[in-house]
């Protein structure tokens, strides 16, 4: 097969810092080519020197050649890219929150009408709504997901973006190299095998695919061959049958992985938080006339498909979706739902989008861990005889940043680093050291996992774990990974359709789950 993209000697460096170091890579035609690498090893960063996006130029450009189908490019800006037949699935989404599901998916490859075509000329042309509407439904339904192409990307959950993101690219007819930057960070296990067997249709084409996952069992199961970065250099190259996932694990991280677990015990059915007929109208994720218990020091786990209910929870207690019913925490009532208002009470929700609600991209690493405790709680404040003067007391602060960069990994140049330059795995951790940093009697957490590599991953559940023995913290998990649900739970609420399905022990028999997920009652107890 011939090489329809070849890098050679690449270099890429942030203000001094380099991110790429001496990188050859090459990707055939037909081919699936796995990238993987720990977060801030450096895949993001190609893939944006790749599909030319102004970030790199921003940030003084690259060395390096990089030939694409046979031809020298230095793209400057994404259409480029585009028009030579690349696509790009990007982790934080390129979506237009105003438009369509639609207009987004056809965004620049509208179908126009063949009448007005010919009186206006095409670039004057009427859009022939009704083609693109089906053939963005019919991308969807590729995918699995069936979804109203009418509704506007910002009333979307992150999930429902995600497949829009991907739809697009699998919409056109004249892709020759496909990026995917984490496309399945946000997907069901379902949807993700789905994806996978569409690139393999894709590579079938002739279409070059470079993947990007820290899902490791997918790269196994659907690349032809994968690279490892680490650390900005490209340490080791696998063909198909010699890939295996601890080796992997080994070149990424430079050590093996344990696997965190929570010994299994009984908790006492005291509530710390009721729901009562507790709904979040929340698009596409809506909870319906919710009741649940969560008992004083468990863990509880939620997990339901997408669209059924798990991420909105978290949401709702943030007050960003209208809520009805009742939440009583502590034995008092819940009357205004606001996240400042809980914080204050001890109730921290930290949603799945942290690219829109997590992270103060502008500020430091420092603020950002901080930020949150010192608003609600004046938790790092030097003593002031005028609240409104206090700043930040960098004696406390710096210690306890100084131990969140550590217990977490945090890949950063310093704590005076803005958020926004850290890579997207990092950014994740940030959020979860802010929730901690609050110390929340009560925390709503949605998928704390995702898009993180495998050894942060069984950091942020041991933490989890930890803080919940430790300082008795409640928590509530929201995740659609069950094997991390099941490794850190004391119980696994199931939710269908906005509602508590069933809720079940950790090491119930899988097939009770799998019954559960899609509304059908197994033969095992509830817990
Ligand atoms: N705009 C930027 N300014 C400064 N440094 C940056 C910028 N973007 C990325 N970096 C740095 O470059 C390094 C590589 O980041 P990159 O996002 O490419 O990693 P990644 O492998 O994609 O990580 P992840 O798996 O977490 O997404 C990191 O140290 C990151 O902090």
């Amino acid at each position: 097969m011939e090489n329809i993209l070849q890098i050679s000697h690449l270099n890429k460096s942030y203000n001094g810092i380099p991110a790429l170091k001496n990188v050859n890579l090459s990707v055939r035609a037909g081919e699936i080519h796995g990238l993987v690498g720990a977060n801030g090893s450096g895949k993001t960063t190609l893939m944006n020197i790749l599909f030319g996006q102004p970030v790199i130029h921003e940030t003084g450009g690259y060395q390096g050649e990089i030939a694409f189908a046979g031809r020298r490019i230095e793209f400057k800006n994404c259409s480029q890219a585009i028009s030579c037949g690349i696509g790009m699935v990007h982790q934080e989404f390129a979506l237009i929150p105003d438009l369509t599901v639609a207009e987004n998916i056809k965004l620049g490859r509208e179908h126009t009408l063949a009448f007005t075509d010919r009186l206006l000329g095409r670039q004057f042309s009427y859009i022939d709504n009704r083609h693109d509407r089906a053939s963005s439904l019919q991308a969807l339904r590729k995918l699995g997901i069936e979804l109203d192409p009418d509704i506007k990307i910002m009333d979307l959950s992150i999930n429902l973006k995600q497949f829009v993101e991907i739809a697009r690219e699998i919409d056109r007819t004249d892709l020759r190299l496909l990026i995917l930057d984490e496309p399945t960070a946000v997907l069901s296990q379902d949807n993700s095998w789905m994806l996978l067997e569409i690139l393999r249709e894709m590579s079938g084409r002739g279409i070059g695919i470079l993947f990007i996952s820290h899902r490791l069992e997918e790269i196994q199961a659907v690349c032809d061959r994968v690279s490892v970065l680490r650390d900005g250099e490209l340490v080791a190259r696998y063909e198909k049958n010699h890939i295996h996932i601890n080796q992997l694990a080994r070149d990424m991280i430079g050590h093996s992985v344990i696997k965190a677990a929570a010994g299994k015990r009984k908790i006492e059915a005291r509530p710390l938080i009721t729901f009562r007929k507790f709904s979040v109208a929340m698009p596409g994720e809506e909870i319906k006339n919710l009741d649940l218990n969560v008992y004083e020091g468990e863990i509880i786990g939620l997990t339901s498909l997408p669209g059924h209910g798990k991420l909105a929870l978290g949401y709702g207690m943030m007050g960003l979706y209208p809520v009805a019913g009742e939440v009583w925490f502590n034995n008092e009532r819940i009357v205004r739902m606001d996240a400042m208002d809980n914080i204050v009470k001890g109730i921290y929700a930290l949603p799945d989008d942290r690219q829109g609600l997590g992270i103060l991209a502008d500020q430091s690493l420092e603020n950002n861990i901080v930020f949150t405790a010192n608003q609600a709680k004046n938790m790092f404040s030097r003593s002031s005889l005028f609240p409104f003067l206090s700043m930040l007391d960098h004696r406390r602060t710096v210690p306890h940043v100084e131990k969140m960069v550590q217990d977490f990994d945090i890949k950063c140049a310093s704590f005076k680093q803005k958020v926004r330059e850290l890579s997207g795995g990092n950014q994740q951790k940030v959020c979860i050291a802010r929730a901690l940093t609050a110390e929340p009697r009560l925390l709503f957490v949605a998928e704390p996992t995702r898009g993180v590599d495998i050894s942060a991953r069984e950091k942020i559940l041991s933490m989890l774990i930890e803080i919940n023995r430790t300082r008795n913290m409640t928590i509530v998990f929201a995740s659609s990974e069950l094997d991390e649900l099941q490794r850190v739970c004391d119980r696994i609420a199931v939710m269908v359709q906005g509602k508590i399905f069933k809720i079940l022990s950790p090491d119930s028999p899988e097939v009770d789950f799998a019954l559960a997920l899609s509304g059908e009652t197994g033969m095992d107890d509830d817990v």
